[in-house]
């Protein structure tokens, strides 16, 4: 028999009083993946995991986790681990410490997940003295202590520096081969397309678009891309007479042009460049395929 779907969700709404923070999400994860959460501020992000993690329970619809129905308990199913919020630490006892208080639920060594969160170093300092990213990874090691088959986390790349980030997609990628399945939120989209080979984009609470990465790329159609070439003079012709192809604009570095197309458009302009003897030394999207889709998306949902 298949393992069961880490999170299995339909239909689930939740509300504040009048404020409906989650409008008949229907949301799946596999084992083993890594599924990224996005949306604009209040879109019910938080909301939705904090639903995973059983900090609150929904008003509608069926959730499953690991195979198991959630119901009204406030208590999460075996195998789940995560936190919204910041991870709850002790600030007066040391990274061990709280570690060791939270041991006793189960699995890893201390030292272990001390280890693969790269905290061995400050292992017996203050939390303290910590800054905001070392907190994040704290919370993350307490998480690893318990060997989750479903992670949640909410913004885990908040004020990590550039190799603290890599670190910690080092370790959630290194999880997620061991079939463990990992739900996080960001407003990076780059983190998210390091990390994601799915996404869920939420507006107003509303599903927008769930599923591959690969496939909102193919969806989202035109995109505008940076074009700089060995003559720009040249380049500015060939772009003029080739179908499907616009300018978009001329951005502060006047060696550079933007140009809208599909990618069928944008292949035919790049080889008659090179046909032309106009060499194409930088071909970039302006912004990524992810937050173009985002962009467009949200947008929409917002003006409903
Ligand atoms: N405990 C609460 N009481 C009242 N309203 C709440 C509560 N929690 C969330 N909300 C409301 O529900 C909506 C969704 O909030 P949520 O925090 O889930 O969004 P989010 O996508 O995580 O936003 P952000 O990106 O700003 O963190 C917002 O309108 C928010 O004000």
């Amino acid at each position: 028999m298949n393992a069961p779907l880490a999170v299995s969700a339909r239909g689930i709404t939740k509300c504040f009083g009048d404020v409906v923070a989650l409008d008949g999400v229907d949301f799946d994860v596999a084992p083993g993946r890594i599924h990224g959460l996005a949306g604009p501020n209040g879109a019910g992000k938080t909301t939705l995991l904090g639903l995973l993690l059983s900090l609150a329970v929904a008003d509608e619809g069926r959730l499953e986790i690991l195979g198991t129905p959630v119901g009204r308990a406030l208590a999460a199913p075996a195998g789940v681990a995560g936190f919204v919020d910041g991870p709850g630490l002790y600030p007066s006892l040391t990274a061990r410490q709280n570690l060791t208080a939270l041991a006793r639920l189960g699995g890893h060594a201390v030292g272990d997940v001390l280890e693969q969160v790269g905290l061995a170093d400050v292992a017996d300092d203050r939390v303290r003295g910590f800054s905001l990213g070392m907190r994040q990874r704290l919370g993350l090691a307490a998480a690893l202590l318990t060997s989750p088959r479903l992670l949640v986390l909410d913004e885990p790349a908040n004020g990590l520096d550039p190799a603290g980030k890599q670190h910690v997609h080092g370790v959630l990628a290194r999880l997620a081969a061991t079939g463990t399945a990992v739900v996080l939120s960001s407003h990076r989209m780059d983190d998210l397309e390091a990390l994601c080979a799915e996404v869920t984009i939420l507006a107003t609470g509303r599903v927008v678009f769930t599923g591959p990465l690969a496939k909102l790329s193919a969806e989202n159609g035109e995109l505008a891309y940076r074009l700089r070439t060995s003559d720009p003079v040249a380049a500015r012709r060939v772009l003029a007479e080739t179908r499907g192809v616009r300018l978009a604009g001329t951005p502060r570095d006047a060696e550079d042009v933007v140009v809208r197309a599909l990618v069928p458009a944008l292949d035919e302009l790049v080889l008659r460049l090179g046909r032309d003897g106009i060499a194409v030394r930088e071909l970039a999207p302006v912004v990524s395929p992810l937050e173009a889709a985002f962009l467009a998306l949200t947008e929409q949902e917002s003006r409903r």
